[in-house]
């Protein structure tokens, strides 16, 4: 499925409340409870000040501008001064830490989910595409700790507000109070109606967003295949479909924002009007002061904003609810191949493998792709798996690996089962080198050093010589500090393959495993691989996956599978011999090279 398609089908976005969930991620701000009772005193502090300025104003109007008395001007005029710069230093100490808060929060969040995602069993990642479960740790944790930053503080402090600015509405006028009040009916009805076309405008402009980066995504990643195909028409047709909705999408958000926020304004304005004419009129009657009147209109335009401020949040706990969900199934997600309760360590390992009736399936609901298979390996002996593809033979490593258990029977290593040893103590014992070796960014040395960071760096040379590592690193001018970015792009496949080999050299396994290892390089490159790989498997228990079956025929046990069973085992000499399906896939091989070699001196 392309990249476009997930974000298409993109995630659930929102997501009812959920208490559960709630105090859960409350359970983050724990260690923080004092930093936060801190900040909230202090929005308080600021709130109830800033709820005092416009009372503040209406004297001022009042007792000084109206009686000509200078003294209350001062004495107002420099109380409201004081207000402002206590409420810029509390706004100050406010942003300040609960920034750090939040970003404190994130980054244990991020840590724990992290710490978790690498334990996780190799099942959890074949039903996942990469892009989502890297979204999971960085858009979702964003959400909470947007909700964290912005929305608990805001939640504390626009309640406060409105409480405030009701309840001194009621107690400046109640009937007025009430009066101005009418709207609010109206009010809610334009925001609830709206409100959820706004945030769709939004989600659809989002998604259709995330489209676009799949999809650049997507043609960089490709472009040799882009260009070798000449699809560059075809693509830019598609990116204009795409970039039109978003532009669309945008629009229509755009549009629906700019009608409903003035309405809401008109509709606020409705309000301030009844006030201004019974007021005007009771200010006329001498029943009201002017500054009364507008302290009480000040206050109906603060009105609106917690009303506006509390919607956000409201919105922005549905979507973190959504992202709560997303995150706590990969922390729910328990590692399925975990040490056992009484695992031991696995002592130095001899090389013996065994496996006994193993049957193994991916999915509980789909069939087994492995069916009884046994055999059994001496130490240090050469073992080649060849079949047809999709036959179970990089499933049977995986199995050695302990990178999945099998469903049933067991696979032994010196005649302990795998699973009653610590995972850490087998694999420090194993090395597998695959068809596409993954090369981290960073120096050639650090990836050497990948499975053994206390290697001297006598060792680390050696061990580079051995696979002829050293030829590639000779002509470079950092030598072993040189970058080989990311995946080692800077590197050909072959120099990535001698690289691998040369980590898992260093890393010195007693049961090695090559998938297809030799499968993608260059024949001149491959005899490099073929002198490297002789160093590699000396002294050690070692599985071969290959294709070509040229490269198996010195392997002391060859097993052939096919459909999830040994079909055939024995050595080069013992199968052919044996006439049944290694030799056909022999022949058949052999008459291809044959066919091939016609071709070309014809
Ligand atoms: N992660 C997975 N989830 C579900 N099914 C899988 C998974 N990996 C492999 N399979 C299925 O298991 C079967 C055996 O696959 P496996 O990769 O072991 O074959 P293989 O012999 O190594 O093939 P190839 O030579 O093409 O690499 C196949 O039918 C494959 O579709």
């Amino acid at each position: 499925m392309s990249q476009v398609e997930w974000d298409d089908d993109s995630e659930i976005e929102e997501k009812p409340f959920n208490l559960v969930y709630m105090k859960r991620l409350l359970g983050y701000l724990k260690p923080y409870r004092k930093t936060l009772i801190f900040i909230i005193g202090v929005v308080l502090i600021n709130m109830i000040l800033s709820l005092a300025e416009p009372l503040l104003l209406g004297y001022l109007i009042d007792e000084g501008i109206t009686k000509g008395d200078f003294t209350a001007i001062h004495l107002f005029g420099i109380t409201l001064l004081g207000i402002k710069l206590i409420g810029w230093a509390c706004g100050w100490a406010h942003t300040k830490y609960i920034n750090f808060t939040g970003q404190r929060i994130l980054y244990d969040l991020r840590q724990q989910l992290f710490n978790h995602l690498q334990k996780l069993s190799f099942r959890f990642f074949d039903g996942r595409p990469a892009g989502k479960i890297m979204s999971r740790i960085t858009n979702d944790t964003n959400a909470i700790g947007e909700l964290i930053n912005g929305g608990l503080i805001t939640t504390v402090m626009e309640v406060t507000h409105l409480v405030g600015i009701v309840a001194i509405l009621l107690w400046m006028d109640w009937k007025l109070a009430l009066l101005s009040f009418i709207m609010m009916p109206l009010l809610y009805l334009i925001v609830n109606r709206l409100r959820p076309r706004i945030e769709g405008a939004w989600t659809r402009s989002r998604k259709t967003m995330s489209a676009i980066n799949g999809h650049l995504n997507e043609t960089i990643q490709g472009i040799r295949v882009v260009q070798a195909f000449s699809r560059q028409h075809k693509n830019s047709a598609r990116f204009e479909g795409i970039n039109f909705r978003n532009k669309q999408a945008f629009m229509r958000a755009i549009m629906l924002e700019s009608t409903v926020y003035p309405l809401v304004e008109l509709v606020g304005m409705i309000g301030t009007c009844i006030v201004i004419w019974f007021g005007a009129k009771q200010v006329m009657d001498g029943a009201l002061t002017i500054g009364f009147v507008m302290a009480f209109i000040n206050y109906l335009w603060r009105f609106w904003g917690p009303l506006s401020a509390l919607s956000k949040v409201y919105s922005q706990v549905l979507s973190a609810m959504a992202s709560a969900e997303r995150i706590f199934e990969i922390l729910d997600t328990d590692a399925e191949v975990t040490d056992a309760a009484d695992a031991r360590r696995m002592p130095a390992i001899r090389g013996e493998v065994a496996f006994e009736n193993v049957s193994f399936r991916y999915e509980e609901s789909k069939p087994d792709v492995l069916h009884n298979v046994s055999f059994k390996v001496r130490p240090g002996q050469r073992v080649a798996l060849v079949g047809p593809t999709g036959a179970g033979k990089s499933t049977i490593v995986n199995l050695l690996m302990r990178f999945y258990d099998a469903t049933g029977g067991k696979v032994t290593i010196d005649g302990l089962d795998v699973k009653e040893v610590t995972l850490e103590s087998l694999r420090r014992q194993m090395g597998i080198v695959l068809q596409d070796s993954f090369i981290f960014s960073g120096t050639i040395e650090q990836n050497l050093r990948y499975g053994n960071d206390g290697a001297t760096r006598e060792q680390m040379v050696q061990a580079a010589e051995s696979v002829r590592l050293d030829r590639v690193v000779a002509p470079m001018s950092d030598g072993y500090e040189t970058e080989v970015e990311e995946r080692g792009s800077k590197l050909s496949v072959g120099q990535r393959q001698l690289l691998a080999f040369g980590r898992v050299l260093l890393s010195d396994p007693r049961v090695l495993i090559l998938d297809e290892a030799t499968s993608s390089v260059d024949t001149e490159t491959e005899q490099h691989i073929q002198e490297a790989l002789e160093t590699l498997l000396n002294g050690r228990t070692a599985f071969i996956i290959a294709h070509r079956l040229s490269t198996v025929r010195d392997a002391d046990l060859i097993l052939v599978v096919q459909d999830g069973r040994i079909a055939e085992q024995g050595s080069h000499n013992e199968l052919m011999k044996h006439g049944g399906l290694y030799a056909k896939l022999v022949n058949t091989q052999l008459n291809m090279q044959e066919a091939v070699l016609s071709q070309v001196q014809a």
